[in-house]
């Protein structure tokens, strides 16, 4: 059998200086305290705003330098003991030592920091959900160099695979199958040529997917289908070279939200906390007050998550997405919930696009980009001319950047919602809703 660790080749950044005392009087966005000495700023992951606590400096740099936390002294009322007995090595979540309303409200004041070009007196609206066990996707990482094998993710302080057995954030299926299949693969040679394992939850059930790096035999492929039928769990297999799972139609996922359902390949994006998610499309229909004369363009579409539930509403949605068989899910999505109100257009929205690629007069466009933001496209969207543009996003600092220039080109900020996708976590989504000026 081989053997367990709880942790591997964590390089710790070592200490360059002696221990010290610091006061701690502020929180960065990924909750590593902020302490001064002599004036340099210096932070130190672990402590929160109001401990004393005793560091060393591990790194010292021009602007601040870096402290590694040795004992807190003075606790702050808001410490709560980590959920998930990884935390401290794990670099999947940062804010497990401070309670979740604070939590929350430590986000909500970095994202008004972050927008505070905009938002001169608007109320800051929060959407929140549950704050664990509502993970329903997770990439784990392999890693069984020294003849032991560590199943995980990457840590905080190296790069390393931190050896996981219980995830707080995971959803409880997912955690159960994590569990049986971390058993079945320690006394498997499948390890020996595994990349990584995807997990997955929707209203289909739970699905597990191997990324090889080698072609697997038979006899192997066998052993884990009778798994897999045991656990009642889909099993896909990514081939090496194979830059996706290669599956049948009929292997398709599927997740239910607003009455309908919509399918997806396993490995096509979709938002990884299903309440939210609900929650999520909710406030958009809310806020976007659709009607029947409401033509829509919905940019970043995915396999219709918005497109969908905006057509019931609407007269008409485009959807605008670039890879290509996520707009053929888009469009199977429609037609099986029987919307002939849609349309789907495969497109790179980084690169110039006609602005007569959509006939209709658009009234209202809802845009979902990936990190870096949809800067690109705005001038296609300003010459486009809708009344309210919803803008959805996992980065402030682009979504910040966006909204200037659409405010500079006659909008204005509306609403505003910080949305808790990923509780424990530094990672924050934001809606703004922006009205054209008159
Ligand atoms: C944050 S996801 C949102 C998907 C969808 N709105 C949802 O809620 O599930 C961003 C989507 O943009 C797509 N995308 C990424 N880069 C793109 C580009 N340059 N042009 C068009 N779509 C892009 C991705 O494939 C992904 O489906
Ligand atoms: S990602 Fe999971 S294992 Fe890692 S610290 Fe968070 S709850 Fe723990």
């Amino acid at each position: 059998m081989r053997k367990r660790t709880s942790s591997r080749r964590q390089s710790k950044p070592q200490p360059i200086g002696p221990i010290q005392t610091f006061q701690i009087d502020g929180l960065t966005h990924d909750a590593k305290g902020v302490a001064r000495l002599q004036g340099k700023v210096v932070f130190i992951d672990g402590a929160l705003p109001g401990e004393t606590v005793t560091a060393q400096v591990t790194k010292a740099g021009r602007h601040f330098d870096e402290a590694l936390l040795s004992n807190v002294m003075v606790l702050s009322e808001y410490r709560k003991n980590p959920a998930c007995s990884h935390f401290k090595q794990c670099g999947g979540c940062s804010f497990q030592h401070l309670m979740d309303e604070q939590q929350l409200l430590s986000k909500t004041n970095w994202l008004k920091g972050q927008l505070r070009n905009l938002l001169p007196k608007l109320p800051f609206e929060v959407l929140s959900g549950p704050s664990t066990q509502y993970r329903r996707r997770a990439r784990i990482a392999v890693d069984q160099r020294d003849g032991s094998l560590a199943l995980g993710f990457r840590g905080k302080a190296s790069k390393d695979i931190v050896s996981i057995d219980q995830c707080a954030v995971l959803t409880a299926p997912l955690q159960a199958i994590f569990t049986s299949l971390k058993t079945k693969l320690i006394d498997s040679d499948l390890i020996k040529i595994l990349g990584h394992i995807e997990l997955l939850e929707d209203t289909k059930g739970v699905s597990v997917l191997f990324r090889l790096t080698q072609t697997i035999s038979e006899m192997f492929e066998k052993d884990w289908k009778e798994w897999a039928e045991k656990e009642a769990i889909t099993l896909y297999w990514q081939a090496p070279k194979e830059s996706r799972a290669d599956i049948a139609l009929e292997q398709m996922r599927y997740y239910d939200l607003d009455g309908m359902r919509l399918s997806y390949h396993p490995q096509d994006f979709i938002q990884v906390n299903e309440v939210m998610n609900h929650k999520m499309v909710d406030q958009a229909i809310d806020w976007l007050k659709l009607n029947d004369q409401d033509v829509v363009l919905d940019l970043f579409c995915g396999v219709g998550n918005f497109s969908l539930p905006l057509a019931k509403r609407a007269k008409s949605v485009i959807g605008v997405e670039v890879q290509e068989s996520m707009v053929q899910a888009s469009r199977d999505n429609a037609s099986s919930n029987n919307l002939d109100n849609l349309s789907f257009i495969a497109a790179d929205l980084t690169q110039p696009i006609a602005q007569s690629f959509v006939k209709e007069k658009i009234t209202k466009i809802l845009l979902d980009p990936p990190r870096a933001g949809a800067f690109e496209f705005l001038d296609t969207i300003i010459k486009i001319k809708p009344m309210q543009i919803l803008y959805v996003s996992c980065n402030a600092s682009t979504l910040a950047r966006d909204a200037e220039y659409l405010v500079a080109k006659g909008y204005r900020v509306q609403r505003v919602a910080l949305m808790d996708m990923f509780p424990q976590t530094s990672h924050v989504e934001t809606m703004m809703l922006l009205q054209k000026k008159n």
